[in-house]
């Protein structure tokens, strides 16, 4: 399957989902990184979810790195570059939603990539080799290729793997790890 049906096939499934069960296994993938061996690090990247494209619903994940007083870092995305820029979240940080429906901080103390310890990535589909896709815009590859090379990359996704290797373009940045609600992937 190409890229572009493959986002199709992960939108609809995403779409087939109720609120309750997005809330289960949101939950379960929370769970799940719970295992992982990364809660030993200090800057943490985590996406806000986009309610209205049934994404993951990350405040499980917050909660976490909250409870461990992790310092956590948003973004706020840039549509006529496709870049992103990087703000701590604080108790003042002020959240909007942009005109994609993406909650962003409006402004704050900004983070530079490179200091990121761990990044938490939203996608559409991934493979088992680590390849994954997004909504098609680079956001992700362009961020994650100014992260230092150890920062630990965590895709999220509600359903398993490809079992057919996804065709990897010169820009894509493979995952370190890839938890759903059922497994974690490691690459
Ligand atoms: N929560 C979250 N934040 C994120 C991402 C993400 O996947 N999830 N992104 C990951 O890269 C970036 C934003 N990527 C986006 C890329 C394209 C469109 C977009 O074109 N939306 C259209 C069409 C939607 C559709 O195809 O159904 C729209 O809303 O009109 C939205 C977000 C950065 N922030
Ligand atoms: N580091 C980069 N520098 C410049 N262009 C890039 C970079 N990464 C990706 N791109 C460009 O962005 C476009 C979209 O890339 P791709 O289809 O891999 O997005 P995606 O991984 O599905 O989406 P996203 O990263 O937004 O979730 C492509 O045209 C690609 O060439």
């Amino acid at each position: 399957m190409n890229k572009f049906d493959l986002r199709h096939k992960y939108k609809a499934l995403r779409q087939e989902l109720s609120e309750s069960q997005i809330e289960d296994l949101s939950l379960a993938i929370a769970n799940q990184l719970l295992k992982l061996n990364i809660w030993d690090k200090s800057l943490y990247h985590i996406f806000l979810t986009i309610e209205e494209q049934k994404e993951i619903n990350t405040e499980y994940i917050l909660n976490i790195l909250a409870g461990k007083d992790k310092n956590i870092v948003i973004s706020k995305s840039n549509f006529d570059d496709y870049s992103m820029k990087h703000y701590l979240l604080t108790d003042s940080t002020k959240i909007k939603k942009n005109k994609y429906n993406i909650p962003e901080p409006v402004d704050g103390i900004p983070i530079a990539s490179e200091n990121i310890d761990v990044a938490f990535v939203p996608l559409l589909a991934f493979d088992k080799l680590g390849n994954r896709i997004g909504y098609g815009k680079g956001f992700y590859d362009r961020f994650l290729s100014n992260c230092k090379p150890e920062t630990l990359k965590i895709g999220l996704s509600f359903f398993e793997a490809e079992d057919k290797a996804l065709d990897a373009s010169v820009n894509d940045i493979k995952l370190d790890y890839c938890v759903t609600p059922n497994e974690v992937f490691r690459f």
